[in-house]
């Protein structure tokens, strides 16, 4: 008891946190809090185990596959079906997506494409019950190993899973209870994106997406930290962006968005886009497209650009705007004496959404800029062009140093040859991409399988079973269809435990 309750002590110093901080996988993590706020805030008991132990694991796989320039390629866990026979096929990670959750498995049972406004517990309740299916299996597998039972086998089901928070659900303190959820849960890492919540376009295509400034994103990702801290945990921060679909962004106030923000440049344009819709005897679409059309837009240096005599003057614009918001650098063009016009709040959206000019570079950017505050870097991108992941992986590189792991939701539209298609992941590792994932893949699996073996009972009856479900499940040892599955021995010796012979 004392011993504990030195331990505890010990865990919770100010020192001891600081000594974590200090070490080589936490000392690049740029913390704006001291040791001394964390431990003052330190839960009494310390809940981390699991996914701290999950989230070491974790990070020897992607160093692993750094070092050889491979990656973790792994999909979409449905159900403790797919992780269970996900551990025997020797996947290294199992992903958990909130999209799949949105559309089979959320505590509403509200089922749709995946907009994210499923509840925030949904997620972290699908890692819950991923994780105790696991500890289950491992459990019921040294069993059978004391027994010597030939079944035993030397899978390790302790799979790191991976899951999805979102955009963070909300605001600081939500951030904060989300990732004390998936903590407790076992998760081996979270990403979070910079999208709005209630905001998210459903499947990669759909542009237009609403961003979040990028020091808000960095403050998601603070939070998330924090609360790690807070407890204890090592689990680890992917850092998603969605710029590169972006058309809003929601606040000018961060000078490093300054390159994506459009205006018009049109001065004869007498309405603002809202008002202009308002007036329109077309269809707010309509008006939206033809107003959009008529304002020229661009970002602001294009236009000062475009007013300048000479580059010296523009050059000495850009010197003198370095780090500045579009208002500061608006500002310096006029004192500089450049006539220019450029106006981002006529353009606004109905719902006052600054337009953005989403493309690869914003994804770099906003990557960059997150570097201190995540473990991994992914840039969501609406379709795998090679030439964009090729620059994003460069150009992160340069900037964060060669180390830092990066990570790619494959989303399979990868195109080309059978042989094409099959070298894409290899492609995507040489760069970097250490983990890469399908997130719809364990679902369409799944599909595909059930299908066959309802089909085979429909027609063949229980013939259907044994021939086409059970035969083939048996020679490609499909260990879902063995007795140890089903965890009878283990409850059987449980209940054999407890059963006296004689009172
Ligand atoms: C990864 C993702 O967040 C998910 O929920 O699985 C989705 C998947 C998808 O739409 O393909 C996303 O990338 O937004
Ligand atoms: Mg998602």
């Amino acid at each position: 008891m004392q011993a504990q309750q030195a331990f505890v002590e010990e865990w919770s110093s100010p020192q001891a946190i600081q000594a974590w901080w200090d070490t080589p996988e936490q000392s690049f993590f740029h913390r704006p809090y001291s040791a001394e706020l964390v431990a003052s805030l330190r839960d009494p008991l310390p809940s981390h185990l699991a996914s701290s132990v999950q989230g070491r694991k974790l990070r020897k796989v992607f160093e692993k596959h750094h070092q050889n320039k491979t990656a973790s390629v792994t999909i979409g866990a449905l159900d403790v079906i797919t992780s269970h026979i996900m551990a025997d096929l020797g996947y290294d990670t199992v992903y958990v997506s909130g999209a799949v959750c949105s559309l089979t498995d959320n505590p509403t049972d509200e089922f749709n494409s995946d907009m994210a406004d499923y509840t925030y517990d949904t997620v972290p309740k699908k890692v819950n019950q991923l994780y105790r299916s696991q500890v289950q299996h491992a459990r019921l597998n040294t069993f059978l190993k004391y027994k010597g039972d030939p079944r035993a086998t030397y899978v390790d089901y302790m799979v790191p899973l991976i899951a999805d928070a979102d955009t963070g659900h909300g605001n600081a303190t939500a951030n904060m209870k989300l990732a004390k959820l998936f903590v407790e849960a076992g998760a081996a890492a979270i990403h979070l994106d910079d999208q709005v919540p209630g905001t998210k376009k459903t499947g990669a295509k759909t542009a237009g997406r609403v961003l979040v400034p990028v020091s808000e994103l960095v403050s998601r990702l603070l939070a998330l930290k924090f609360q790690f801290d807070v407890m204890g945990s090592e689990c680890l921060i992917i850092q998603r962006t969605d710029a590169e679909t972006a058309g809003y962004l929601t606040s000018t106030i961060d000078a490093r968005d300054r390159p994506f923000i459009l205006g018009s440049t049109n001065s004869t344009l007498s309405d603002s886009l809202v008002a202009s819709i308002a007036s329109a005897t077309s269809t707010p679409g309509d008006a939206e497209d033809e107003w959009v059309a008529a304002a020229s837009l661009s970002t602001l240096d294009e236009a000062v650009r475009a007013a300048c005599p000479d580059d010296a003057l523009f050059a000495t614009f850009t010197t003198k705007s370095a780090e500045q918001t579009v208002a500061q650098a608006a500002r310096t063009a006029r004192e500089l004496g450049i006539a220019f016009f450029w106006d981002c709040e006529a353009a606004r959206s109905r719902e006052g959404w600054y337009r953005y000019r989403g493309n690869i570079d914003a994804a770099i950017m906003r990557s960059v800029a997150c570097a201190r505050y995540a473990d991994v870097l992914w840039t969501r991108t609406p379709a795998t062009v090679v030439e964009d992941l090729e620059k994003y992986a460069k150009e992160v590189k340069r900037q964060c140093g060669e180390d830092k792991w990066l990570g790619y939701n494959l989303a399979a539209d990868v195109k080309g040859t059978d042989e094409e298609i099959k070298g894409f992941t290899s492609k995507l590792a040489g760069m970097g991409y250490v983990w890469q994932f399908l997130p719809l893949a364990g679902m369409s699996a799944l599909a595909v399988g059930v299908e066959r073996g309802a089909r085979a009972v429909r027609d063949d009856g229980i013939l259907g079973l044994v021939k086409d479900v059970n035969k083939p499940g048996k020679a490609a040892a499909v260990s879902v269809l063995e007795k140890a599955w089903q965890g009878g021995d283990l409850s059987d010796a449980m209940v054999a435990a407890v059963t006296l012979k004689k009172e």
